[in-house]
This record gives C-alpha cells, sequence and structure tokens, in this order.
C-alpha cells in the first residue's frame, strides 16, 4: 500500500513514502498564522516538588506561589524532583519506538475508531482532509483501577499477547502519572487558596488518556506543524519530550520554544480545569514543530474527571472571585464534542460553551 492509496477514501500517512516525495501534499500545508516562528525560549518556572512531598510548608508556600503567577499568566509550568524514576520514563521511550516501527498494515490493524480516542492514528487523515498534522499517535485510557491493569488487558487485546510487556511498562508510567497528577492538583488547590483536597477528590475517581506522539522527521518542516495551534480540552496535561524539543507555548505575546529536559516534566493547564478554577487559572495554548533531520517523541498524559462528574468550581472560589464563568458541563460532552463535533484549536472551550445548550441540558 502506497502512501497515497486510499484506505477506503482516507489518506495513509507513510512518512517515509512522503519524505520522498518532491513536494508536500498540499492536506499537511498549514496557513501561515499557524506556522509563525518562534522568538526564545520559555523555561520558567521550574517548580521543585521536594518541599511540598516532604511536607515543608514554606517550600509548599513558595511552590504554589510559583505556581499561582504561572497559572494566571500562561498556564503552564515545568516541573522537578517529581519523585518519578527515570529507569520507568526510558523504558516508556523504547515502547514508543516499538509501537511505531510496527508494519503499518499492523498499526492500521489497531486504528483510532471515528468517535473514540483510543488505538492508532496516522496524522488524523480519517478525520480531517487538511491542516494534517505530521505525527502519528497511540492513545489508550487509563482508569486508576489499581485492581484491574486495563491498559496491560488493552495492549494484550488489540496488539497481542507478546505485547504484554509494553503493556505493563505503560500501566506503570499511568498510574505514576495519576500519582503525580494528585500532587499537583493539591498544590493547585492551595495556589488558588480553596480546600486544599478539593481538586484531589474530585479527579480521585477520574479516568486519563495516554497518547505516545511520534513526530517523523520532514523536508518541508516549515510548511506543516507537527500538532497544531490548541489548548488541551482535558484538565491537567503532563508531557514528557525527548531531547529533540519541539514543543511550543503561546506566552508573552509570542511562540516561545521549550527547550527539553529529561528530568523535568511539562505541565499544563487544560480547558477542563479553567472552568474548575472559574476561569482564573488560563488554559495554556501550545503546538508542537517538526524538523528535517530527526524523529521526535512525546508522551502524554491527560487528566480528566469521571466522565459523567459535572465540572463546577469550589463554591468558596467562586464567592472569593465573582459570579460563575462558565456553565455546569460534563467531561463526557467535551470530549463528545471534540470527537464528533469540532476538530479541538484555540477557541474549542468557547465553541463547546456555545454548543452546549442546543445539544442538551444537564
Ligand atoms: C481530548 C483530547 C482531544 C485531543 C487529545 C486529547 C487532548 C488534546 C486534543 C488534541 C491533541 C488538540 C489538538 C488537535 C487534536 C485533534 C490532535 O492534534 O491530536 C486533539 C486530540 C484529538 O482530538 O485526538
Ligand atoms: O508533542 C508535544 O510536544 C505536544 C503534544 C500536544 O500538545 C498534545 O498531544 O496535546
Ligand atoms: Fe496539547
Amino acid at each position: 500500500m502506497n502512501t497515497r492509496e486510499q484506505l477506503a477514501g482516507v489518506l495513509v500517512f507513510d512518512s517515509s513514502a512522503l519524505q520522498k516525495q518532491p513536494n508536500l501534499p498540499t492536506e499537511f500545508v498549514w496557513p501561515h498564522k499557524d506556522l509563525v516562528g518562534n522568538q526564545d525560549e520559555l523555561e520558567e518556572p521550574l517548580i521543585d516538588l521536594d518541599g511540598f512531598l516532604k511536607g515543608d510548608e514554606v517550600e509548599t508556600a513558595h511552590a504554589a506561589e510559583l505556581l499561582r503567577v504561572a497559572c494566571l499568566h500562561h498556564g503552564f509550568f515545568q516541573v522537578t524532583n517529581h519523585g518519578i524514576d527515570s529507569s520507568l520514563i526510558r523504558a516508556a521511550y523504547q515502547e514508543i519506538d516499538t509501537i511505531f516501527k510496527l508494519p503499518l498494515d499492523k498499526k492500521l490493524s489497531v486504528r483510532r475508531q471515528p468517535g473514540g480516542v483510543c488505538g492508532y492514528s496516522g496524522a488524523h487523515a480519517d478525520r480531517y482532509s487538511s491542516k494534517l498534522p505530521w505525527k502519528e499517535t497511540f492513545s489508550f485510557e487509563y482508569n486508576g483501577n489499581h485492581s484491574h491493569p486495563v491498559v496491560v488487558d488493552y495492549f494484550k487485546h488489540f496488539l497481542g499477547e507478546h505485547f504484554q510487556p509494553t503493556g505493563w511498562v505503560y500501566q506503570r508510567y499511568c498510574e505514576e502519572m495519576r500519582r503525580l497528577s494528585l500532587v499537583i492538583f493539591e498544590l493547585l488547590a492551595v495556589s488558588l487558596r480553596v480546600d486544599r483536597y478539593y481538586y484531589k477528590e474530585f479527579f480521585e475517581d477520574g479516568s486519563s488518556i495516554m497518547r505516545c506522539n511520534n513526530y517523523p522527521p520532514c523536508n518541508n518542516s516549515g510548511l506543516t506543524l507537527g500538532t497544531g495551534p490548541h489548548c488541551d480540552p482535558t484538565s491537567l496535561t503532563i508531557l514528557h519530550q525527548d531531547e529533540v524539543g519541539g514543543l511550543e507555548v503561546f506566552a508573552n505575546n509570542k511562540w516561545q520554544a521549550i527547550r527539553p529536559r529529561s528530568d523535568a516534566f511539562v505541565v499544563n493547564i487544560g480547558d477542563t480545569f479553567m472552568a474548575l478554577s472559574n476561569g482564573k487559572y488560563k488554559s495554556c495554548l501550545h503546538r508542537a514543530v517538526v524538523n528535517r533531520e530527526r524523529e521526535r517523541r512525546s508522551l502524554v498524559f491527560f487528566v480528566c474527571p469521571k466522565e459523567d462528574k459535572v465540572v463546577r468550581p469550589p463554591q468558596d472560589l467562586v464567592c472569593i472571585e465573582g459570579p460563575r464563568k462558565y456553565p455546569d458541563f460534563t467531561w463526557s460532552d467535551l470530549l463528545d464534542f471534540t470527537q464528533n463535533h469540532y476538530r479541538a484549536d484555540v477557541a474549542t472551550f468557547q465553541s463547546f460553551i456555545k454548543w452546549l445548550p442546543s445539544s442538551k441540558t444537564i
């Protein structure tokens, strides 16, 4: 099957074949406004979790203040001394290669189904016909249920028994991501001066989406994007990028590159947490660029609340900050919106709020 051979009318993303073509197919060309170059690096703030994890109240207050300034401004920060073993991160990257080096027909046999998030996607070519992202993704769900290794089951069921070891690496990785997310939610509550356990309890029974991103090199890297400008509709994103670099955040009114740090996790506020902060904290606008020489990979953990739980900010925040900014909604509705009605971009949440009344009432 060649690159442009149709699979039921869908372009098949075979980057090595695409690279041999003289020009970038028009489906991958992005508008100039999305391609504007970055101007410098955004490093701050680097939040050291060590003091907070040890229960040091002075260090906790300091970390919470750094968090507050960042989340009021652009919704992006990085955490170090997070307690996650570097060998687990290394193993997760090794397994990314295992997945994306599979033969194309094997990857397509576990492709994402319409309306769903889980499975393989090549440039989202089955979903969109323009502004295709130059990437492959593999996504699966994690529900935090320790009694049942759902991630292991997913890999065994869809990729085969011999993928059990891969499943265990991501099972362990997701368990660590969930643990880190609950630490961050507690710190976010402290920074917002609300009940310290409000968000931690809100997400205790949540589910999450784990996504492996693979960005092949692209000869025309200046005309396309790995992931277009967007705010994550989810609550909190905990991302690790490899040493290649490509993640950019829109802050201080310009695109700023995030230099890879193997010892840090990048964390950004998503639309759902913006609503949980009654609009006080910003949902972070970001994108991923590609390059001509090197393949780039990222591990992305999207934290979500239980699907049918009503998303509303804590009462003491509304009392302090004034009237509710957004209506009640559920993550299930917002996920449905992004998977079946709207391509997530820089304006997802505003479009969702307008769509909500016409779709259903709580
Ligand atoms: C709920 C989700 C939809 C996306 C994956 C998660 C959170 C981020 C979203 C996404 C990455 C935003 C940019 C567009 C998108 C289509 C993509 O490039 O993958 C989005 C994801 C998706 O709809 O699959
Ligand atoms: O790969 C990256 O650096 C960013 C990916 C991203 O923003 C996403 O998958 O939502
Ligand atoms: Fe994102």
